[in-house]
């Protein structure tokens, strides 16, 4: 009974699984390349925040100095005793004369003035070129003292800042001021030369407006704010994003072109596995398809070691189940007592012996019976008939040719093709047979009253002969043989031609 067909349906894909693994060893240089980039990104914006930020220290302090002077300078002015005798006891004329010395000596100084203890400026104004802007903040509460730096920039051109210094008597009493504004250009230049070309700076006041600086923008760019002391201003020194230095960018160049030559490394590997993987299978399929036919089995030689026990042991099956099937052939095709070619081999040689029928050669079917054979069993019993059985077997192996055939069809019944030989040479084997046999039946120690008769028939060309015509003509002369005593070979004679009987 054919065993039911089992279906396993297996769980793993291996394609599945080689991409799991390809997505796997992506995933990990991806993840890699990701945090250096991210590093390359941070250390990118590190340097460059500590660079604007070095930017913005040195225009702080170029800044710092700068109002330093001017403030130092004030500040020695209004401690000078000349200048508080100017202020409390001189004319009109001299505090002015005072005025003007001073102010030839300041190139950037815009305006220069002497205020009283009220903040109003000591004589004309516009003639020490003090706005009505600066007036105003002379006067506000404070203003001699506080020590603010107030920028104006009312006037295009005459943009400046007022520094104002305190003057007092011995006696500590405040006499007024010295009151002095000054361009914002050295406040400009003292920035200037501290950034890149490429950066923005600005100095900003309290409120966030810019007094100087250029190029400064909204939006994505990196800034450094930091405030200039004593003032309540701030200098901003701003950068343009630079997402990646350039050793940054060629790092995650290497990383890319690194995980791109992985990658084709490993795709390649793993189709050229899955081919090699496929190719190692399909000769192992095709050698147990080839089994299981009966085809000649190809020997599967593997690529990869992993299969070579499965080969070795399927290679090794293939051969034993070879060996067992010829083996089987041949028990298939012999007769198991006498060891003589059977019926079924009769059957598979007969078409050779037409084809040299077909060639012109003569072929002679003779049928054998052993006579009386049944009183031999039935007399000495079935061992002695399977004696007499060999021994007409040997002496049928040793009379027949190589070109020739003999076979046990059935119980005593032998069949012989002959090839090559005509009436009188068959009379001849017949004869020989016949002694032959009986000398083997006395080798046997057997000492038996028995004959061999035969039928013989020519065989004709397949076209118009068969192997159960042939098989009948023999039988029908060997039914002869017994009809006419037994002992004897008679060859078939077509029904009404001359001798037929
Ligand atoms: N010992 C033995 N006997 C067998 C074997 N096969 C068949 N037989 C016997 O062979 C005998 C065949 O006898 P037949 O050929 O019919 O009769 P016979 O006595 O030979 O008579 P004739 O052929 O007319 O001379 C039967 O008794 C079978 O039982 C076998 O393998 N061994």
């Amino acid at each position: 009974m054919p065993l039911p067909a089992q279906t396993v349906r297996p769980s793993a894909s291996l394609q599945r699984h080689l991409m799991g693994l390809l997505l796997g060893v992506v995933g990990i240089f991806g993840a890699g390349i990701g945090l250096s980039l991210w590093f390359s990104l941070e250390s990118t914006r590190e340097e460059q925040q500590r660079l604007i930020g070095y930017e913005a220290e040195q225009a702080r302090g170029n800044l710092v100095r700068r109002l330093g002077d001017y403030r130092t300078l004030l500040d020695n002015a209004a401690r000078d005793r000349e200048l508080a005798d100017v202020l409390a006891f001189g004319t009109p004329e001299a505090q002015q004369a005072w005025v003007r010395a001073r102010q030839r000596l300041l190139p950037e100084i815009l305006g220069l003035a002497l205020v009283d203890a009220h903040g109003e400026v000591v004589g004309d104004a516009a003639s020490f070129r003090i706005g009505p802007a600066c007036q105003r903040d002379l006067r506000r509460p404070g203003a001699l003292t506080d020590g603010r730096l107030l920028v104006h920039r009312q006037q295009a051109g005459a943009e400046h800042v007022d520094f104002v210094a305190a003057v007092h008597d011995v006696r500590g009493m405040l006499l007024g001021g010295i009151f002095l504004s000054v361009r914002l250009d050295p406040l400009q230049r003292a920035i200037d030369g501290s950034i890149l070309p490429e950066h923005a700076i600005a100095l900003l006041d309290a409120e966030g407006r810019p007094i100087v600086g250029h190029g400064l923008q909204r939006g994505a760019m990196r800034e450094v704010r930091l405030p200039v002391a004593d003032t309540g201003w701030t200098l901003v020194v701003q950068s343009p994003v630079q997402w990646l230095t350039r050793s940054g960018g060629r790092q995650v160049v290497a990383g890319l072109l690194t995980l791109g030559a992985v990658l084709a490394v490993l795709v390649i590997g793993i189709v050229q596995l899955r081919r090699t993987m496929v190719r190692d299978i399909v000769s192992t399929l095709d050698a147990l398809k080839a089994l299981a036919r009966n085809e000649p089995v190809p020997t599967i030689m593997p690529h990869y070691v992993e299969f070579e026990q499965v080969a070795e042991d399927i290679n090794l099956t293939a051969r034993h189940l070879q060996e067992q099937r010829a083996r089987l052939e041949r028990l298939s095709l012999t007769d198991p007592l006498t060891a003589l070619p059977n019926r079924r081999a009769f059957e598979t040689r007969f078409p050779q012996a037409q084809g040299m029928a077909e060639r012109q050669h003569r072929v002679a079917l003779v049928m054998l019976d052993i006579d009386h054979f049944k009183g031999v069993n039935d007399r000495f019993g079935h061992a002695v008939g399977d004696q007499v059985l060999l021994a007409l077997a040997q002496a049928l192996k040793d009379l027949t040719r190589r070109a020739d055939l003999a076979a046990r069809l059935a119980g005593d019944e032998f069949v012989v093709l002959l090839t090559d030989l005509d009436a009188a040479g068959l009379d001849a084997w017949y004869q020989r047979l016949s002694d032959r046999f009986r000398s083997e039946l006395n080798a046997f120690g057997l000492d038996l009253q028995t004959g061999l008769s035969a039928g013989q028939t020519w065989l004709g060309p397949a076209s118009r002969d068969s192997i159960d015509d042939a098989l009948m003509r023999a039988d029908h002369a060997l039914y002869q043989a017994k009809e006419r005593g037994r002992g004897r070979m008679v060859q078939y004679v077509e029904p009404g031609s001359d001798g037929a009987g």
